[in-house]
């Protein structure tokens, strides 16, 4: 009998296939010493295993170079050196012959012994080569205790990625060619791994509580990422009735598709823009194929995960350069770095905290950082001379924050000038409006600032002080929140005040219940994942902005969210 393991529907669509698990597997070492007799068995289970990896790095490697690029691929080089490092390899041998420890111990060791010194170096190189170490170290030891490691860049058969959460960083490594949906225990519809999966137009359910106990690895499974539904070993009736759901969410894209090249306009002829959100310039094919009409964020984070290093500025500047040409003169919002929160990147060393949500993160963080922000700075200015770019920073809470990042970039930009470097004049400077003080005080920023966009997956939970993966408080998690409308409604008339626009790139800018809400309380530009801007210029089309007008009214005069939804129910049937 089948079972059906109930989620949050992260990104539309059905998925049919086997399970396959990322869950890291029990590295504990059971027989820390041998005996004498052992040693010559020991080394060879060592050499085997040092073996096994580089096969498994090189196709690692292989599939990286072709997948994203010989960037990436490179760490996986600096892991086959390590493989080959007799400096590495005799330690671990003397450690089982003449000091009688296992394989596995052994090898810890030599690994803890070159991680303290590379990590006591003073050499951000040097740092790098203890993360590489630890990589390859925990490759090698899976293999002496007969264990395998989750290697979501070597699927090569259609799976359905099952794991208690994906780390964007994991999330970016899949290729859409063999995962064909994925499950997780954990996280809402604005976590990161949610909004990667729609980016990828991958189905997912998140947060089912139990997916990683419900399934065993090869489990047949559906994943019906519009429902939040997964169902586990599925009957042929069942499998029959999902491949004609499937069937027909394909239809409903294929008619959608019509709309790629019209102007987004209300029923009363009022025009606004529909833009995507992107992570990578991989991503701009589909912005292109979905007709979006600007990019409304770019999350410039993903491109220093994934790897050992801070990304260098020409890499920087050719990625930037990509998405800007890409996108042939229309608008291209890129926010800078905002790691922190969910988004890690363990080569920065940055502290472990109580509450990383409200900890340092974005332009706290880069603030701080000036070496890394100017190097991202520089890299955007040199880009502008391609495109039309908007430069955005995260997580402004203060008047101060935002003058001190837009001084850096000012600077930045005279350096460049003065060089003689080709910069765009009169680059938009805009801020992300996710934190309330920023949304109080919109007046007093809409004088300093070119544009706002508001980040709601931040905003509402910071208004309603909910983290936003955690499904415990999902309930308070409310983007219809009359609390929050009136927040973005102060935003959007402070921002038409001084003449500036106001956008939205947080995930209610696609939310067809959001959408006759945000029109009517006057939003300029709605950022959202490329493959829901078809659904929403259809939705748009079929709206009148007047009509939309009264509801925004009378919505931010509600108590609650059940009222704002009732009203937006009656206002749309009206239509
Ligand atoms: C778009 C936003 O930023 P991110 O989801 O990357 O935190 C937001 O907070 O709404
Ligand atoms: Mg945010």
């Amino acid at each position: 009998m089948s079972k059906i393991l109930k989620g949050i529907g992260a990104s539309d669509g059905v998925a049919i296939a086997a399970a396959y698990s990322l869950e890291e597997p029990d590295l504990t070492i059971r027989e820390a010493s041998i005996e004498d007799s052992q040693a010559d068995q020991e080394v060879e289970r060592f050499k085997g295993a040092f073996n096994q990896s580089k096969v498994e790095v090189t196709k690692i490697r292989n599939h990286a170079e072709e997948a994203v690029g010989p960037e990436h691929a490179a760490i996986f080089d600096a892991h086959l050196l390590v493989l080959d490092d007799p400096e590495f390899l005799g330690p671990i041998e003397d450690g089982i012959r003449n000091e009688k420890k296992s394989a596995a111990q052994s090898l810890v060791d030599t690994r803890d012994q070159f991680v303290a010194i590379f990590e006591g170096m003073d050499n951000e190189y040097m740092k790098e080569r203890a993360a590489d170490i630890k990589d390859v170290s925990k490759r090698v030891l899976a293999h002496i205790l007969g264990k395998e490691l989750p290697d979501p860049s070597n699927i090569d058969q259609p799976v359905v990625i099952v794991a208690e959460d994906l780390t964007p960083s994991d999330t970016a490594q899949l290729d859409k060619k063999f995962v064909k949906g994925f499950v997780t225990n954990i996280g809402g519809r604005t976590s990161h791994s949610a909004i990667m999966s729609r980016s990828l137009e991958i189905p997912a359910v998140v947060g089912t509580k139990e997916v990683t106990e419900a399934v065993k690895v090869g489990d047949q499974i559906i994943v019906d990422g519009s429902a939040g539904d997964v169902i586990v070993e599925p009957s042929e009736t069942e499998i029959k009735a999902y491949e004609e759901k499937a069937a027909k969410v394909e239809e409903e894209k294929a008619e959608l598709l019509k709309l790629v090249d019209e102007p987004s306009k209300t029923m009363d002829g009022v025009e606004v823009e529909l833009a995507a959100n992107i992570g990578t310039p991989d991503d701009l094919e589909g912005v292109t194929a979905n007709g979006g009409e600007g990019i409304g964020l770019y999350r410039t984070e993903f491109l220093y995960m994934g790897r050992n290093e801070i990304p260098s500025e020409e890499e920087q500047y050719e990625a930037y350069k990509k998405v800007l040409e890409g996108m042939d003169g229309k608008p291209v919002v890129v926010r800078t770095l905002d790691v922190g929160g969910d988004k890690e990147l363990p080569y920065l060393d940055l502290p472990k905290e109580m509450n990383p949500f409200l900890g340092y993160r974005a332009v706290r963080m880069t603030l701080d950082n000036q070496e890394l922000f100017r190097t991202q700075l520089r890299a955007l200015l040199r880009a502008s001379a391609h495109g039309n770019l908007k430069i955005m920073f995260p997580m402004i809470a203060t008047i101060d924050e935002f003058n001190r990042a837009k001084a850096l970039l000012i600077e930045e930009k005279d350096k460049l000038v003065s060089e003689g470097t080709d910069v765009k004049e009169d680059i938009e400077v805009g801020i992300m409006i996710e934190i309330p003080s920023a949304a109080i005080i919109a007046d007093q920023f809409a004088k300093v600032v070119d544009f706002f966009s508001i980040g709601t997956n931040d905003l509402i939970q910071y208004t309603m002080a909910a983290d936003r993966m955690n499904e415990a408080v999902s309930y308070l998690y409310q983007p219809y929140h009359p609390a929050l409308l009136r927040l973005i409604q102060m935003v959007v008339n402070a921002a038409h005040k001084e003449g500036k626009w106001a956008g939205m790139c947080g995930e209610m800018a696609g939310d067809e219940k959001a959408i006759p809400l945000l029109l009517g309380l006057g939003l300029d530009e709605f950022s959202m994942s490329a493959s829901s801007v078809l659904k929403a210029r259809k939705q748009i089309s079929g709206l009148k902005k007047t009509d939309m007008e009264q509801l925004a009214l009378s919505a931010v005069e509600c108590a609650e969210t059940e009222e704002v939804l009732a009203l937006v129910e009656e206002y749309t049937n009206r239509a």
